[in-house]
């Protein structure tokens, strides 16, 4: 309910509008009328509302035609377009100019139920002498603006009485009338950009997608096929059920409150990279902010062909995310194919990422080789360890991403290949380019979207994860001891998911009966970086606050409980060592 104190400011400040604009309360002024031509121009322009307004309007008729009552619809400029009312009471509410084809705004008006309404954008009751002119003090009117879809007002509805017979629930029935027509608005709009989704899922199942694809419903029921789904599997296929599902490759879609499930399914090929078993998003584990966020942007770029950075130390699961965002992508019925950079020797790379031709160089193959762009055609290629590539290699790669097309070692002609590039490295490419070792071009071009995966050490989710990794390797039974947990905390895991699941798995063998101790988690320890230096004891003790709070996931209590100190002792070295807490 609108408050007191506001409806009446809306109106004080209405009245100071109308002495600005020059308006005297005792002098009214009749204006101009449009003619009926200029109203059918305004009824058209305004199809939209009127549509859905004037039949409500009529169908509320009994309700607004009570006598000395009048209903009005204006449109978005205060033009009155349509009216219902007690023919007695539309009479004399016509001296007034209430009427179709006449203008309410406030310049014209003076304070009135619709000026204000349209101004203030909201709903407002005037009742009596809080009208501007005097000779509109016998009426009480009501208005409620009508928003469109889109949250713009385009119109709005007034219920005007004389006021002594005026019903204070006009004003609830008028913000009645302006919220349904809003929705039933909202209702068409919705239909519209559903029927316009369905022609875009038409066009991108028909246009971009060659191989065999259906939309199933939740019980695995056909509720769509494009084109060459049809040409296979026959014509009408709607509500049938999916037979011979090993055939595709089926991906669940859930709705954004995932009470409602699709799956689309997608022919496997010859070709197809799905049948290696490449990951996908549901197979990367993980509950801690950033990785969430990771799997977020990941789903996110998959829908596009922008290339993707990914950038992480060795094993936070950089080839899993490549995977993961090929399969989820258009490009998932083609080949995924990967290329270690590093290991492949300066002298190779040509050939190895773009081919040759027989007999291009010694030791080549007569028949000439298939790079690996041409192999990944329409498909996604990753470039793992990209920032171990030499310079020379570099700008080959970025010409052929320039241009779009590659030329074998050895051959003249070149061949278009459309592949989508993920690239990804454990090296700081900023840093590289400073030093001279890495392209910046390239870098720009490769780096359409970033995605940074968070070392282990970092996240605070790795119980659940090694509880994950037990589980899901037929160690169910296992459980780990509160010491082979905070074991698994403290240590910084340099080899990241790799190391945690080695350790774990060679955990799970070595402990008798069903319990993982800390003394059966063999963590190797590699020398810390600058090890010619012991950090002293003040640095020690700033990062080991600094990994409990984390890993307390910023519970200041928790954080203290685990550090064996109180919680004044934390927040005192917490401001000594000035520790930001992010
Ligand atoms: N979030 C995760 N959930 C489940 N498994 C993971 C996750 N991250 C990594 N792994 C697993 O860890 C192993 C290493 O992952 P991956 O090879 O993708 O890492 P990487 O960053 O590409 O490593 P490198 O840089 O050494 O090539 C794989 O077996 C992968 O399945």
């Amino acid at each position: 309910m609108q408050q007191i104190g506001e409806k009446k400011r809306m109106i004080t400040f209405s009245w100071r509008r109308c002495y600005e604009f020059g308006l005297s309360p005792t002098q009214f002024q009749l204006s101009k009328i449009l003619n009926d031509r200029q109203i059918d121009q305004l009824l058209k322009k305004n199809a939209d509302l009127t549509n859905v307004a004037i039949p409500l309007i009529n169908n509320l008729s009994p309700l607004l035609t009570q006598p000395g009552h009048l209903a009005s619809l204006a449109d978005r400029n205060g033009t009155i377009i349509y009216t219902k009312g007690d023919t007695a009471f539309e009479k004399s509410a016509k001296k007034l100019q209430m009427q179709v084809g006449a203008n309410w705004l406030e310049k014209e008006r003076g304070t009135n139920a619709i000026g204000v309404a349209l101004r203030e954008k909201n709903s407002i009751c005037i009742y009596g002498d809080q009208h501007f002119y005097v000779n509109a003090h016998y009426l009480s009117c009501s208005a409620a603006p009508i928003f469109s879809p889109s949250g713009e007002v385009i119109g709005v509805i007034n219920i005007s009485g004389e006021k002594d017979l005026f019903h204070p629930h006009n004003h609830v029935l008028a913000q009645l009338i302006a919220d349904s027509i809003h929705h039933q608005l909202m209702l068409r709009h919705v239909e519209d950009e559903k029927k316009l989704a369905e022609i875009e899922i038409d066009y991108i199942t028909n246009k971009l997608i060659t191989v065999p694809y259906l939309s199933l419903n939740a019980k695995h029921r056909i509720i769509r096929a494009n084109d060459a789904a049809r040409r296979e599997l026959g014509k009408d296929l709607t509500g049938e059920k999916l037979k011979d599902k090993h055939y595709f490759f089926i991906e669940s879609i859930p709705s954004a409150n995932r009470n409602l499930h699709r799956f689309a399914a997608l022919k496997r090929t010859e070709h197809s990279a799905i049948n290696r078993e490449l990951y996908t998003f549901s197979d990367i584990q993980g509950v801690c902010p950033s990785i969430m966020q990771a799997k977020k942007v990941g789903r996110k770029a998959a829908t596009t062909d922008i290339p993707i950075l990914i950038i992480g130390e060795t094993g936070t699961g950089k080839e899993l995310f490549a995977q993961s965002i090929h399969t989820s992508s258009l490009r998932s019925p083609h080949p995924f194919v990967a290329v270690n950079c590093s290991a492949i020797p300066e002298s190779l790379i040509e050939s190895e990422l773009f081919g040759y031709v027989g007999g291009a160089f010694t030791g080549a193959s007569k028949e000439g080789s298939m790079g690996k762009f041409e192999a990944a055609q329409n498909g996604t290629v990753f470039l793992d360890e990209i920032g171990d590539m030499s310079l020379r290699s570099q700008a080959s790669l970025l010409r052929a991403l320039q241009e779009k097309e590659i030329t074998p070692v050895g051959s003249t002609t070149s061949k278009q290949i459309n592949v989508r590039v993920v690239a990804a490295t454990n090296k700081n490419l900023l840093q590289e380019i400073e030093a001279g070792h890495f392209r910046a071009d390239l870098y720009y071009r490769l780096k359409g979207i970033q995605i940074t995966l968070p070392p282990l050490r970092k996240r605070n989710d790795l119980i659940d994860l090694a509880y994950y990794f037990l589980n899901d390797n037929g160690y169910q039974n296992k459980t780990m001891s509160k010491e082979a947990e905070e074991r698994i905390l403290i240590h910084d895991w340099p080899g990241n998911m790799r190391e945690l699941m080695n350790v774990l798995f060679e955990a799970a063998v070595l402990s008798e009966e069903n319990t993982i101790h800390a003394h059966d988690l063999r963590i190797d320890h590699f020398p810390v970086e600058d090890s010619s230096e012991i950090a002293p004891l003040k640095d020690v003790e700033k990062e080991t606050i600094k990994r409990y709070v984390r890993l307390a996931n910023g519970n200041m209590s928790l954080a203290a409980e685990l550090l064996d100190i109180s919680r004044t002792t934390l927040y005192r070295k917490i401001n000594e060592y000035k520790i930001e807490l992010r």
